[in-house]
């Protein structure tokens, strides 16, 4: 496969396998999974822990080579032409790269020397991108004294220092609180802007995806189960979602053949206490379904009317809500662990 013109990345077919170790089955981490960026995009991989959206991004980034399948990246055959593909992207890795003990400054210009820039051009660069992510005043400090938010953006610095044509973030916000990720988001909208990158980004978080990403796809098993804008995605599911939640002793089969009698509504589904359906028009159909459970003795204890979001998109394609895939991955890295 050739690159088509104007993708920064371009990669189809992709299988990689893992031996389970002693006794246990292989694990396919990436099966068969393809997808183009746009030269100058943000495009997103969302998935639950074990996905395999590390997995696919260091494929592409030339840490791990794929058992089959091609890839392009930067217009540049992964297989081929690894050390090319390096110098022309970026990889933010979800582990700090900075020294603690060096400065914010002095990692930065150490990190463009390596690179091959020269003393003049690493400093310069470095001043510029401690400017862009609100770094100055913190310049001359250990980075060992930086807060996770500080810390983060130092890392997507480093890894900007050569200007690299294709960045890799990987989960960027994870660990961070809520306010140090709204003011990442805040920057990274503001870097791709001006820097003219392509941005691959792995993330679990919807709201991350929903916000950043020009495109997405959503990566099950190894797979990826659907993809478009995040607008595209969620208006293909037409109507709004209504969610019931059940009270603790309520009987939640009787409540779901209660929802299933309620004409407008459809794609009746439960999750634990959690009741979804599909309507066209959620907040003209929520008093019938409340009356339907009402009728049937079956104690609610909140209901709402929501807009189609990319959990629903998640519903839809992979039967689970992301929630649940996620909660179910963290308790088998728990139980291996
Ligand atoms: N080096 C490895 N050896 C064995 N199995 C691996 C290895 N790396 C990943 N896996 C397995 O491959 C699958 C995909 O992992 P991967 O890290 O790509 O998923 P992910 O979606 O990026 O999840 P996370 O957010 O946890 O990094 C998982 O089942 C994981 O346990």
């Amino acid at each position: 496969m050739a690159p088509r013109t104007g993708s920064a990345i371009a990669a189809e077919h992709l299988v990689k396998s893992y031996s389970g170790g002693r006794g246990k089955p292989v694990v396919r981490a990436v099966d068969d999974l393809g997808f183009e960026v746009a030269s100058g995009t943000v495009f997103g991989l969302l998935g639950p822990n074990g996905a395999g959206k590390s997995t696919t991004m260091k494929i592409l980034s030339t840490l791990a080579r794929a058992d089959s399948g091609t890839a392009f990246v930067a217009g540049i055959d992964v297989n081929r032409n690894p050390g090319r593909v390096r110098r022309a992207i970026g990889f933010v890795a979800q582990k700090p790269v900075s020294d603690p003990n060096d400065t914010g400054a002095e990692n930065l210009v150490l990190a463009g020397r390596l690179q091959g820039m020269s003393g003049r051009d690493a400093k310069a660069r470095a001043r510029a991108l401690l400017d862009r992510f609100g770094l100055t005043e913190h310049a001359g400090r250990q980075v060992k004294t930086y807060s996770g938010g500080m810390a983060r953006k130092l890392d997507v610095a480093i890894g900007l220092m050569h200007r690299p044509e294709v960045l890799f973030l990987d989960e960027p916000t994870t660990g961070l609180d809520p306010e140090a990720r709204a003011e990442l988001w805040a920057e990274l909208e503001r870097m791709t802007g001006a820097e003219n990158l392509t941005v691959l980004l792995t993330t679990h978080y919807l709201d991350e995806a929903d916000r950043l990403a020009d495109r997405l796809a959503i990566v099950d098993h190894g797979r990826i189960v659907t993809g478009g804008t995040p607008e595209e995605l969620k208006n293909g599911l037409r109507g709004d979602a209504v969610i019931v939640e059940l009270a603790p002793d309520a009987d939640a089969v009787v409540a779901l053949a209660a929802l299933e009698r309620v004409g407008a509504l459809r794609e009746v589904g439960g999750d634990g206490r959690t009741l979804r359906a599909r309507a066209d028009n959620g907040a003209a159909t929520l008093p019938a379904a409340l009356a339907a459970l009402e009728a049937a003795a079956v104690v609610v204890a909140s209901a709402t009317v929501a807009r189609p979001s990319l959990d629903d998109v998640y519903l839809r394609h992979t039967g689970r809500t992301f929630t649940r895939a996620q909660e179910s991955a963290e308790h088998v890295l728990e139980t291996a662990s």
